[in-house]
């Protein structure tokens, strides 16, 4: 079948925007039914299920009322801290409520020694680096997780992200070369790697076939430099505006939807920027990031 970006290519937001699992306090107000409204109203396909979230019947019945899909849901992993056989008999937990949900795509991150919910840490400078039994460790649980979620119809996507071990290009790179293609493959995160290294083209080039899942995260280049002068955490990063919506910030979003099309990228874009819901209103980030799209990525290429 010939490849059709605008069938192949789905397009999500995430919850992030309007709630954040990390400071349950933020966008308290905002329910499920608001949420995923707002996201019709945005004229987006589907989101990504949030820490608040009901069961399987009631979510799936919500999302049935307004034709929306579930792409996928975060995992935090603890292979390193718990083993591989504890951390999956939770991950396979995860895969039954993602089949559940008719959801493809697992968002995976292994959570030992993770920064990003730390108070004090510096997000910039104060991150973990694995040792090579951890490496070991990690890579070992994670393909067996690939196999886990196969049984489900599902795939695992594995998220760089910042104050994690698995973080900079170098990391994803060696995690890449260390699993295997057909268990794991990766979620590419705008937002996280230009934060990271600067440069977000090298990942998605050199890791394009392995690539099942994009997040969109836009970067307000002179907060990222405010937060990093003044030692932020993560959360304290995106409190002061350091992430937004595509099309709000400094990333240039066209040659990275040029190369994922190029590649015949098949699945889901979420949109994806946590922000405070008080200074940045969710529904019309939710409505700059889709004219931004539609206007500047689909209707040019
Ligand atoms: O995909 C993500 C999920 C969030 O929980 C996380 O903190 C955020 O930064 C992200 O990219
Ligand atoms: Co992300």
């Amino acid at each position: 079948m010939t490849y059709d970006a605008k069938k192949d290519i789905k397009w999500g937001i995430a919850p992030i925007g309007w709630r954040n699992d990390d400071i349950p306090s933020i966008g308290k107000d905002n329910n499920l039914q608001q949420l995923l409204s707002d996201i019709v109203v945005a004229g987006f396909q589907g989101t990504e299920v949030g820490g608040f979230f009901p069961g399987p019947e009631k979510l799936n019945y919500e999302l049935k009322l307004r034709n929306l899909e579930i792409a996928g849901q975060w995992f935090s992993s603890f292979i390193i801290r718990d083993g591989i056989e504890k951390a999956s008999e939770a991950f396979e937990k995860h895969c039954q409520f993602l089949h559940a949900v008719h959801a493809p795509i697992a968002v995976v991150s292994e959570q030992t020694y993770t920064i990003q919910q730390s108070d004090t840490a510096n997000i910039f400078t104060d991150k973990h680096h694995f040792t090579d039994a951890e490496w070991d460790q990690v890579t070992a649980g994670l393909n067996h997780y690939g196999e886990i979620a196969a049984k489900y119809g599902i795939k695992v996507a594995y998220h760089h992200h910042m104050g994690t071990g698995i973080q900079t290009k170098e990391e994803t790179d060696r995690l890449m070369a260390s699993t295997d293609p057909k268990l794991v493959g990766l979620l590419y995160d705008t937002g996280h790697i230009a934060v990271s290294d600067g440069d977000y083209m090298s990942l998605l080039n050199d890791h394009i076939d392995r690539i099942v899942h994009v997040h969109f995260k836009d970067v307000r280049r002179d907060k990222e430099k405010d937060s990093r002068e003044k030692g932020l955490t993560f959360q304290g990063s995106f409190l002061n505006g350091m992430f937004t919506v595509p099309g709000d910030g400094d990333l240039d979003f066209k040659p990275v939807y040029k190369k994922l099309i190029e590649n015949n990228y098949k699945g889901w874009i979420v949109v994806e920027a946590e922000q405070d819901p008080e200074k940045a209103n969710p529904l019309e980030m939710a409505q700059k990031a889709h004219k931004y799209i539609e206007q500047e990525l689909i209707g040019n290429n």
